[in-house]
């Protein structure tokens, strides 16, 4: 066993990518701006800014891209000590965002270097002694190998929180459905979205019927999150409704999801109960949507805990790409 793995308090898996975003529907093509996301790197840095020691599994290109990748994930507080280098390309997406803040995706990711994630790059040490694993829906959809780490990862947590993050551009209803099933028993949290998400994988219409059904299905605790209004929870056997936070800018709405994943286990693996550390995510998750692109606004915990308490100074958001 590898000391310096002993003691993370979250470990995140997946795929990193390289985002273009725009404010342009892709037919108007540029201006865009470049970023480093991807769903297991906006969860690391949202869980990093909120207290936690967290490390990052995930495969990058073993060129000066990777390395500068790799300063990136550093620069956001995340340990790289999970991070792996191999040959091949790096999955790139594009994400438009309309003046509502709602976004599209687009991916150039098939067979990239992220995609080659598989069981052999999960140490059952590094996993069995983290205080809570992260992974989601991307992940299982991108590769079998990628599915088959997240499988042997979700056994070996203590805490497994499973994200469904559903991308109808990568995977099936029925993979992603199959996939949340087969996982739901192992997990210590699972974190769908109403309605989108709550209704395509599990056919339900309500956040509480949904957290029922993946209580049935065999998860531990809950969180539905119903966007700009709150979050459903169902957690530690009580059911109980977290209000979301307004907003205070409202850029591109990437990464709120993420940022709510990352902050609430963090929090979560720290200490704090669940309607605290839900409370938390929803003004980290809050928060971000004032930043373009997955990690182009990461509030600090300060941030994080004011804006909670209804004390954040709104003209406090800008970019921290
Ligand atoms: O689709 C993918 O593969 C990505 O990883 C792109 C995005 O960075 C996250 O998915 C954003 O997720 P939200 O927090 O739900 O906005």
């Amino acid at each position: 066993m590898n000391a310096i793995h002993d003691s993370f308090d979250v470990v995140v898996m997946g795929e990193i990518l390289v985002e273009v975003a725009t404010d342009l529907p892709f037919a108007h093509g540029v201006p865009a701006q470049l970023g480093i996301s991807g769903d297991a790197l906006n969860v690391a840095a949202a869980a990093a800014a909120a207290g936690a020691k967290v490390g990052l599994l995930s495969v990058l290109t073993d060129d000066e891209l990777g390395r500068a990748i790799a300063a990136r994930i550093a620069e956001l507080g995340i340990s790289t000590n999970l991070l792996t280098f191999r040959r091949g390309q790096q999955g790139v997406y594009l994400v438009h965002s309309d003046p509502h803040g709602e976004r599209e995706f687009s991916y150039a990711r098939s067979g990239s270097v992220g995609s080659t994630l598989g069981p052999d790059d999960v140490d059952p040490a590094v996993f069995e002694a983290a205080g809570a694993v992260v992974a989601g829906g991307i992940a299982c959809a991108i590769s079998t190998t990628a599915r088959a780490a997240v499988v042997k990862a979700a056994g070996l947590a203590k805490r497994f929180v499973y994200d469904p993050n559903f991308r109808p551009r990568l995977t099936s209803v029925e993979d992603a459905t199959a996939a949340l099933t087969y996982l739901a028993p192992q997990t210590f949290l699972v974190t769908p979205s109403f309605p989108g998400e709550t209704g395509a994988l599990l056919g339900v219409s309500s956040a509480e019927e949904a957290a029922s059904k993946l209580r049935a299905l065999g998860a531990a605790n809950v969180a539905v999150t119903c966007g700009a209004k709150g979050v459903q929870l169902e957690a530690d056997g009580v059911s109980a409704w977290v209000p979301a936070v307004p907003a205070p800018a409202l850029v591109d709405q990437t990464g709120a999801g993420d940022a709510f994943v990352g902050t609430l286990t963090a929090r979560l693996v720290l200490g704090d109960d669940f309607p605290t550390a839900a409370r938390y995510g929803a003004a980290a998750s809050s928060l971000v949507v004032g930043g373009k692109g997955g990690t182009g606004f990461i509030p600090t915990f300060e941030q994080t805990r004011a804006h909670a308490a209804g004390t954040f100074v709104a003209g406090a958001v800008s970019s921290n790409a």
